[in-house]
């Protein structure tokens, strides 16, 4: 029998990838540091019900992926999203409504991850910490010292960052992941009582702290008892505001929304803050994936491609496509 094909990180990179050679009948197993699937497309359940904190949306212009979108549109998984969008520039809140359709998890961003899951075998709660290259195998190593293994093939599906000491076997992938610059992002969750008097359902933000906010609780399928919204800062305010306190990155960002929003803005019943350290890359590629095809060793993910979802789903597709053309 052959040994299985790891997969580190359950985002939507890795989870393409499973999908691939799950379908082309190779068995796989992924390892996730998180206790759900998603990453960056995860949803956080709060007291005002589940708020997406990281991806608003996402748009498919590839075929391929566009396939994919229909496929889960088909399963329930996914909505259109055609919020009222506005965008604020020179001081002034002006509507920007466009034709572009915007996909969304529903009832949250995560329903697509774990609808990919499946019944798709994932250690939750596994933080891989090295990979070994045996003379026939890898193994792997979780951050509690457990082993894993043995794999025939690795495919790393985290932020180049977080890949960079995972790649140590391949050098010439590891000075590459080494070589991409990953921006932070804070996000901040506000919810209130009595619905905001505004027609604003998403807002391109270009100027200021913020970089974008919308009224999260109108995307399809969301709880509705609260009018909650997502404000995200910009790379570089959230780079200078790193080590601020959660308390301080609200405040700062609800003021900013509350300059920008144009209605009265009451104190929210509920607010939340989080730190994506490693949330989009600075620029794009277009390497597709990281192959080290004679090791049995790839990296993918959103870095390689456009740092977006539909970039991190095609850039786990490409990762396990070399890997099936490498077998051939
Ligand atoms: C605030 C924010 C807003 C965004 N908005 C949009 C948007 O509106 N539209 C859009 O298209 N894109 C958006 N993006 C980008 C989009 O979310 C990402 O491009 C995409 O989700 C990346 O997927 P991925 O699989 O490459 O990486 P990730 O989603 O980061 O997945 C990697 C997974 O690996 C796990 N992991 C990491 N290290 C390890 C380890 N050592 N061992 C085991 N597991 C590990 C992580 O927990 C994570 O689950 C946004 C991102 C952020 C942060
Ligand atoms: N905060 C973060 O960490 C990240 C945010 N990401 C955002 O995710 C979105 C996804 O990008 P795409 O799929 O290309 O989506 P898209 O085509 O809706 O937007 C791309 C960009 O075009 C601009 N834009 C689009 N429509 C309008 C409009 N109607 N009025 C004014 N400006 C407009 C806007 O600057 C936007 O960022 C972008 O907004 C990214 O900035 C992507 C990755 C990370």
């Amino acid at each position: 029998m052959t040994a299985p094909i790891a997969i580190i990180g359950a985002g939507i990179a890795g989870l393409s990838a499973a999908h691939v050679l799950n379908t082309a009948g190779h068995e796989v197993h992924l390892f996730e540091k998180s206790r759900g699937s998603g990453g960056r497309m995860a949803s956080k359940r709060s007291d005002v019900g589940s708020l997406d904190l990281g991806a608003q949306y996402f748009t498919a212009r590839d075929r391929r992926f566009i396939d994919a979108v229909n496929q889960w549109r088909a399963k329930g998984c996914v909505a259109e999203w055609d919020p009222a969008l506005y965008q604020y520039r020179a001081g002034a809140l002006t509507p920007s409504q466009d034709e572009q359709p915007r996909w969304v998890g529903t009832p949250r961003m995560s329903a697509i991850t774990r609808a990919m899951v499946g019944d798709l075998p994932v250690s939750f709660g596994c933080r891989i910490t090295e990979a070994f290259r045996g003379p026939q195998h890898w193994s792997l190593q979780d951050a509690e010292g457990h082993n894993h293994g043995p794999f025939s093939h690795v495919i790393i599906a985290i932020p180049a960052p977080q890949a960079t000491p995972l790649l140590a076997t391949a050098p010439k992938l590891a000075a590459v992941a080494a070589g991409v610059v990953m921006d932070p992002t804070w996000s901040a969750a506000l919810a209130f009582k009595t619905p905001l008097e505004t027609r604003v359902e998403g807002c391109f933000v270009q100027e200021g702290e913020l970089d974008w906010f919308a009224r999260n609780r109108c995307k399809p399928g969301r709880e509705a008892d609260y009018d909650t919204w997502v404000l995200h800062g910009t790379s570089a305010w959230s780079r200078a505001h790193l080590d601020a306190s959660k308390e301080q990155v609200i405040e700062q960002l609800h003021g900013a929304f509350a300059e920008i929003i144009g209605c009265a803005v009451p104190e929210p019943a509920f607010t939340l803050a989080h730190r994506w350290l490693y949330a989009r890359p600075a620029q794009s590629h277009q390497w597709g994936a990281l192959a080290d095809a004679d090791l049995g060793i790839y990296a993918c993910g959103d870095w390689c491609g456009t740092g977006r979802v539909e970039g991190a789903w095609l850039s786990g597709f490409d990762a396990a496509s070399r890997l099936l053309d490498h077998l051939q």
